[in-house]
This record gives C-alpha cells, sequence and structure tokens, in this order.
C-alpha cells in the first residue's frame, strides 16, 4: 500500500482489534486509524498504539475513506441510523464484518445508495494469517474493491464471493473455525494429560503440532487426505487413531456443526436485518 486510506472502526471489540492489530503489525500507520465505542477507559490501549479514539461514531468516521463496522450484528441497526446523514455527505468505502447482516440491511439503515462490502474475516488477522471472504454490493467501485482487498489483505487470504448468500458458508468455514481448531486443541491437550505429560508438554506439542500440519499443508502439492494417508503406517499407530475417528462419525459431526453454523448466520440475517 502506497497511499494508505483513512480507516475508521465502528466498534473496538476482539474482531476490530485483530485486523488493527495486523494492519499495524503490516506497517500499516496508526495514525491513519481510529476507533470509536462507547466506554472510553476500553480505548486507551489503541490509543497509546497512536490511533485517534473516540466514543462518538460519527467523530470517527468524518472523512474516513473507509468505515469498517465492528459492532455485534444486534447492535448494528441501531448504530447504524444515526450515521445515515454523515454516510451521504461523505460516501465512504463500508466494510461490515457483522456476521449475517446483509448488505441490503446495512444500505437501508444507512440511508441508501451506500458502497458496501461484507467481509467475513477472523481473529488469526491480528497474526497475519487470517482469512477474509468478501462480497461488494453494486455500489463499490472498482478502485473501492482493490482498496478493500489492498488493506484486508495485510491480515492474511482475502477472496472475493460471488454471491453474498456465500458469506453463510464462509461463516462455516473461516469466520468461526478457529474456535472448531482451538476446542480440538483443547480436548487434546486434556488427553495428552491423561496419558501422563505435563500441561505444559501437552500445550507445546499440540500447538506445535497443528502449525506443523497446516504448514505442511499450505506448501504441499497434494492434498490433506495424501498427507494423512503418508502418516498412517498400515497396522501402526495412526491407523487406530483415525479408525477411532471414523467409528465416531468425525465427518458427520464437522458436517453438523457446520450446517449449524452457517443457519445461524442465516437466522440472524432473518431476526435482525431490514430485507
Ligand atoms: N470475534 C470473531 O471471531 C469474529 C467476529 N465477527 C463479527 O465482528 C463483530 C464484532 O464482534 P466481536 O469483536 O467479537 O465483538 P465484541 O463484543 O468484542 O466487540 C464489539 C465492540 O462494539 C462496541 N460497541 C458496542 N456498542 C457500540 C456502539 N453503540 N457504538 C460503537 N461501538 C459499540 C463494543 O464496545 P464495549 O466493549 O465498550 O461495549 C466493542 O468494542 C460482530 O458483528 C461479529 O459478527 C466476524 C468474524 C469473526
Ligand atoms: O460467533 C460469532 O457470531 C462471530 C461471527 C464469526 C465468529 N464469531
Amino acid at each position: 500500500m502506497n497511499q494508505h486510506p483513512t480507516l475508521a472502526f465502528i466498534g473496538a471489540g476482539n474482531m476490530a482489534r485483530a485486523i488493527i492489530g495486523g494492519l499495524i503489525s503490516n506497517g500499516f500507520p496508526a495514525a491513519k486509524i481510529r476507533a470509536s465505542s462507547p466506554t472510553i477507559d476500553r480505548l486507551a490501549d489503541l490509543k497509546s498504539q497512536g490511533l485517534f479514539v473516540t466514543t462518538d461514531n460519527a467523530e470517527a468516521m468524518s472523512s474516513a475513506d473507509i468505515v469498517v463496522l465492528a459492532v455485534k450484528p444486534q447492535m448494528l441497526k441501531a448504530v447504524l441510523q444515526p450515521l445515515a446523514a454523515a454516510a451521504a455527505r461523505n460516501k465512504p468505502l463500508f466494510i461490515s464484518v457483522a456476521a449475517g447482516i446483509t448488505s441490503q440491511s446495512i444500505n437501508k439503515w444507512l440511508g441508501g445508495d451506500q458502497a458496501i462490502v461484507r467481509c467475513m474475516p477472523n481473529t488469526p488477522a491480528l497474526v497475519k494469517m487470517g482469512a477474509n471472504g468478501l462480497f461488494a454490493n453494486a455500489s463499490v467501485s472498482e478502485a473501492q474493491r482493490s482498496q478493500a482487498v489492498s488493506v484486508l489483505s495485510a491480515t492474511g487470504l482475502t477472496l472475493w464471493v460471488e454471491q453474498e448468500e456465500q458469506l453463510h458458508a464462509v461463516t462455516a468455514v473461516s469466520g468461526s473455525a478457529p474456535a472448531y481448531y482451538f476446542l480440538f486443541m483443547e480436548a487434546m491437550i486434556a488427553a495428552a494429560e491423561k496419558q501422563g505429560l505435563s500441561k505444559e508438554v501437552a500445550t507445546q506439542l499440540t500447538l506445535q503440532t497443528a502449525r506443523g500440519a497446516a504448514e505442511m499443508a499450505l506448501q504441499s502439492d497434494v492434498d490433506p487426505a495424501e498427507l494423512r494417508r503418508r502418516v498412517t503406517s498400515p497396522k501402526g499407530t495412526t491407523e487406530q487413531a483415525i479408525l477411532s475417528f471414523q467409528a465416531n462419525h468425525l465427518d458427520r459431526l464437522v458436517e453438523e456443526a457446520m450446517q449449524a453454523c452457517a443457519a445461524r448466520s442465516v437466522s440472524m440475517a432473518k431476526e435482525l436485518g431490514d430485507d
């Protein structure tokens, strides 16, 4: 990025902080980032990193090039409606990371005719290992699409989807998915402790193995199934673990979990949206 746009984060919680952290560690100037949320004390650490912070959402977004909407989906309508006049004046690019809520609802709450990119990010953005799925509404220009990619790719992989509905699946496979891996790590650490390892050794080996498997799969020219077969010696140890997972229908468990996740994204859009 040669010329950095001015970014305003409306909402400065877990997801906003992960994106902000990724951007700053990638060289994005803190002075070009603003953040707003209702409690000034909770913004002190961002201020000490050089961000402009405020409790006034309209002040945060005034003359910003990009406004990142990072409040809970339940809050979005109440947060956006008072910003409609400023949106009509400034015409920034809005990037919403809110799960479920459609660009149509967001556009309506902002008074209409707004350029909106919906992004489903995930918290590994903090360590520049995020995975972002993006969808742009019809008002987003080519230059704004490039601007969105340029900002978000500083936090990790950034891919467009053709249809907005596909963001439900993106939420299931990447937005929510760090939690699945953390849950799996928790279970592995607990099981290794039961087998006699200390918590520290169990944790270090679990995390390094997760990192190694992901890095190897990323660098490999064969798919994860083949990499699994290469670990699994006939009549060896791995085979017993894999047979146990299969007997307990791991694939069905994963499919059901991801369906439940995507279904919640659909139902949140209906409950909280204005389509
Ligand atoms: N967490 C994740 O892994 C992911 C989250 N998302 C999406 O990101 C969004 C934020 O989630 P997350 O960061 O987890 O939630 P958090 O609760 O951590 O953050 C929400 C932020 O919004 C602030 N806020 C509350 N009310 C207002 C208001 N009226 N005006 C401005 N800011 C306000 C909160 O301030 P305060 O704390 O002071 O109340 C807080 O800083 C959600 O829409 C979620 O769907 C998307 C992908 C992944
Ligand atoms: O759990 C949630 O609703 C948010 C959206 C994706 C990840 N966290």
